[in-house]
């Protein structure tokens, strides 16, 4: 059977997890498979067919043209030979067996031009919110960092064209730019555009955006496109780029323009947080880890190492609480049913909205959980004092190219969906890999950044549940985009249902 049963469906994307990144490398492997047969059943075909050529060639040579005498008789004797030569050879010419060997890729696996389109969206996405100089990208690094390999002129052509079609006009002349670059490296030879279209898309986008393209191309392109297609429109180009409330900004670096436009405080601390994260978490005098038993005897053994990162609202890391066999598992057993995670509108719908999270979900049944992890939820009860039982189910989340999930609340608003159990008192949030750059967990309004650790799990009071059991404002929190590694948590949200409160949480719906 040629189709692997971890297959994705048509309507999922390739680009939303890593695990599913692996499965296109599996997919390749599969293609490349089915090309060399095809090779192989081809050449076998042609050899036959080039012996079956000689035999006639062979026999023609001999039999006819011997001392260059043609008998009559012989006519009839070259009819029957040519009548049954050519049904000799018409199956080798035919190549319908070699053909249905190509058959056997797989079309219901979306592979249409739509997945390079929203790959390349999502890594404009990353781009951007790091500012990642296109420069820097193109060569596949980030400050002292691989990030990937260099894409040579087709690969950044393609970003380009992308980003004009998405009225993306910044990224459009960014990446024009460095691809008329890369191209005049590589000898101005190109395969797969024409260079003429990439001047017409750079020019384009300098008149959307503000650009001067006379300081890209240099003089001597000037007179060609402002006298043949572009001269009405000259006078649009400046260097100064216009915002739609009327203010003018003279600055020739785009990030800067990004920076301008952006007007959202808690997304800008946001993507501060991301970027600099590994200078947040140095040790001061008020960090404050301990062994914890919570006076669990068992634990007197093997106690919690607990960390506090904030007390209002409580935030603590429970490092090695989830062990690797365990996450092994969790990940086996999730792996073939996952997809693309979706946000909850104020409304309570289940939407698809790449820009805020960008994933694949994945949940565990309540049959597998106590099946298989009944302990943890014991650990969870410990360590947050409250009961499981009525808990969300266990969600996985695989985070692929530049995943991430814009800064939200877990807690409910009011009137955001039916809540029978109340709204998610608790997240207990573990790390299943651990990400060494930029695969942080964020409080915006807190300034507190936790790092993706294996095995560790970061714990949170989304609401005041000593109090009102209104959601604490300060909880907001998101995921940066990944930029390398592969990131996977698995959530446990508590409800109100069934815990020891002291209001009635039926007042809060
Ligand atoms: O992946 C993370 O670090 C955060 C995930 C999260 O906030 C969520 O799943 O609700
Ligand atoms: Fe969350």
């Amino acid at each position: 059977m040629f189709r692997s049963q971890n297959q994705l469906k048509c309507n999922q994307k390739w680009h939303t997890s890593q695990l599913s990144l692996r499965r296109l490398y599996d997919l390749q492997n599969e293609h490349f498979n089915v090309f060399n047969d095809y090779l192989k059943l081809e050449t076998e075909r042609l050899e036959e067919l080039k012996k079956k050529l000689s035999e006639i060639y062979e026999w023609h040579d001999d039999k006819i043209t011997k001392n260059n005498t043609y008998f009559h008789i012989n006519s009839l004797k070259m009819m029957t030979r040519i009548h049954y030569d050519f049904q000799k050879i018409e199956h080798s010419t035919c190549n319908k067996h070699s053909m249905e060997g190509l058959n056997k890729i797989d079309k219901d696996r979306d592979l249409s031009g739509d997945q390079v389109n929203l790959a390349s969206q999502g890594l404009r996405r990353l781009q951007k919110f790091y500012e990642i100089p296109t420069i820097d990208m193109a060569a596949g690094k980030y400050k002292d960092r691989i990030i990937g390999s260099q894409l040579d002129a087709c690969e950044r052509y393609v970003i380009m064209k992308i980003c004009f079609e998405n009225h993306d006009f910044f990224g459009s002349i960014d990446w024009g730019v460095h691809t008329y670059k890369k191209w005049t490296n590589e000898g101005g030879q190109s395969k797969c555009f024409d260079v003429e279209h990439l001047k017409y898309y750079i020019i384009l986008s300098s008149m959307y955006t503000g650009f001067n393209y006379t300081t890209i191309f240099g003089s001597s392109e000037t007179h060609y496109y402002a006298g043949h297609i572009f001269a009405q429109h000259s006078f649009l180009m400046r260097d100064e780029i216009y915002f739609t409330d009327g203010s003018v900004t003279t600055s020739l670096d785009i990030f800067n323009v990004y920076r301008t436009l952006d007007t959202d405080n808690r997304r800008i601390d946001f993507k501060r947080l991301c970027k600099h994260g590994e200078t947040m978490r140095t040790l001061t005098k008020d960090s404050k880890c301990r062994y914890q038993t919570k006076n669990c005897t068992y634990r007197l053994l093997m106690p919690f190492k607990e960390e506090d990162l904030d007390n209002d609202p409580c935030i603590k890391i429970y490092h090695d609480i989830l062990y690797d066999d365990e996450i092994e598992k969790i990940k086996t057993i999730v792996s073939n049913r996952m997809h693309d995670s979706q946000v909850l509108s104020s409304k309570g719908e289940n939407l698809l909205v790449e820009k805020n999270r960008s994933g694949k979900t994945g949940r565990l049944s309540e049959d597998e959980a106590s099946k298989h992890f009944d302990k943890l939820n014991t650990r969870i009860e410990t360590i947050t004092g409250m009961s499981t039982k009525n808990a969300e189910l266990y969600q996985v989340v695989n985070y692929g190219l530049g995943g991430h999930y814009m800064p939200h609340y877990d807690g409910f608003m009011k009137n955001q969906g039916y809540r029978p159990l109340g709204n998610r008192i608790a997240t207990v949030l573990f790390y299943m890999s651990s990400v060494q750059n930029y695969g942080y967990t964020v409080f915006p309004s807190l300034n507190i950044v936790s790092p993706a650790e294996k095995g560790a799990a970061l714990l949170w009071y989304n609401l005041h549940y000593l109090t009102d059991g209104h959601i604490h404002d300060h909880t907001l929190h998101g995921s940066c985009p990944v930029l390398t590694g592969n990131k996977w948590i698995m959530t446990r949200w508590l409800y109100e249902d069934d815990q020891k409160l002291l209001y009635n949480w039926r007042d809060n719906i």
